[in-house]
């Protein structure tokens, strides 16, 4: 393994009583792409949080980059120089960006923020950023509500890019695109490794995810890594009775889903969204 970007060694969370991340350790090497899974509330986005400062670890160490970022700090270059180490694409990307700006506003606003170019202007790098998505050029102008789920991931990811981050945390980031949109956004997000030779953190409950996108998963159980492995590996052979339960519950190929039966009120004409 190359000298690792991330390491993440016996990381705790304690909320009150409640421990939601124990003794969690791993390490991400340069380029290279790592799934995090499991059920719902098993600490996933507890540790992603960590990873990029908004939450404070109880115990344990996060080296990124060389740096130690287990301690907080106040200080605007240190959370500067921390934001160019990681960054986060969330969920939803409905919520995720303002509403009441264009795209070339929030990925200008985002370009200022972590200028680092010697010589390009600032409409140049949104520029640059744009492309790298592929987000067409006309988009810019819109505001988000005028794109459409995956445009918009775009965006998310492109604002997230502007920053020149050696770890992209991404959480949940495919889950609300249609199953062709995924595809779309997983084969940018490839391509995009390949271009700048950034990692990724993929959180997903999705192991069809896990296959396309990561090299290593590890797989969470009430706040514990249960399980460790190269994606491969563990797709063929898992080894913890949990992760056989997250196999056995995958559809396999061919699987469609049982025919709702139809009730009296299904006959309505559907009303689009939003009218
Ligand atoms: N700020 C908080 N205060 C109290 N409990 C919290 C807080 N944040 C998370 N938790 C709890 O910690 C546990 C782990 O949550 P987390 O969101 O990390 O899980 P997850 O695996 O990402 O789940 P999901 O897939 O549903 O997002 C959950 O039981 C959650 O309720």
């Amino acid at each position: 393994m190359t000298d690792p970007v991330l390491t993440v060694t016996g990381l705790s969370k304690t909320f009150g009583t409640f421990t939601a991340v124990d003794g969690v350790t791993f390490e991400l090497a340069a380029g290279s792409s790592l799934g995090v899974v499991g059920e719902s509330g098993s600490g996933k986005t507890t540790v992603a949080r960590m990873i990029i400062g908004l939450e404070q670890p109880s115990a344990g160490t996060i080296t990124c980059c060389g740096i130690d970022r287990s301690l907080p700090s106040r200080a605007t270059r240190a959370r500067r120089a921390r934001a160019r180490e990681a960054q986060m694409v969330f969920q939803d990307p409905y919520t995720s960006l303002d509403p009441h700006k264009t795209i070339q506003q929030t990925l200008t606003e985002a370009v200022r923020l972590y200028d680092t170019q010697s010589g390009a202007t600032h409409s140049d790098r949104v520029q640059e950023i744009a492309d790298l998505v592929s987000l067409d050029t006309r988009l810019l102008a819109s505001m988000p509500g005028h794109l459409s789920g995956g445009q918009r991931q775009r965006v998310a990811i492109a604002r997230a890019l502007a920053a020149e981050p050696r770890v992209l945390v991404l959480d949940e980031a495919v889950a609300a695109l249609d199953v062709s949109i995924q595809a779309q956004i997983l084969n940018l997000l490839a391509d995009i490794r390949d271009a700048t030779g950034i990692s990724y953190v993929f959180i997903t409950h999705d192991l069809a995810v896990v296959r396309q996108v990561t090299e290593h998963v590890i797989v969470m159980q009430n706040g514990r890594i249960v399980e460790s492995s190269r994606t491969e590996d563990l797709l063929r052979d898992p080894r913890h009775p949990y992760t056989r339960t997250l196999l056995d519950s995958v559809p396999l190929p061919g699987w469609r889903p049982q025919r709702r039966p139809v009730r009296p009120d299904d006959s309505r004409t559907p009303t689009a969204p939003g009218t």
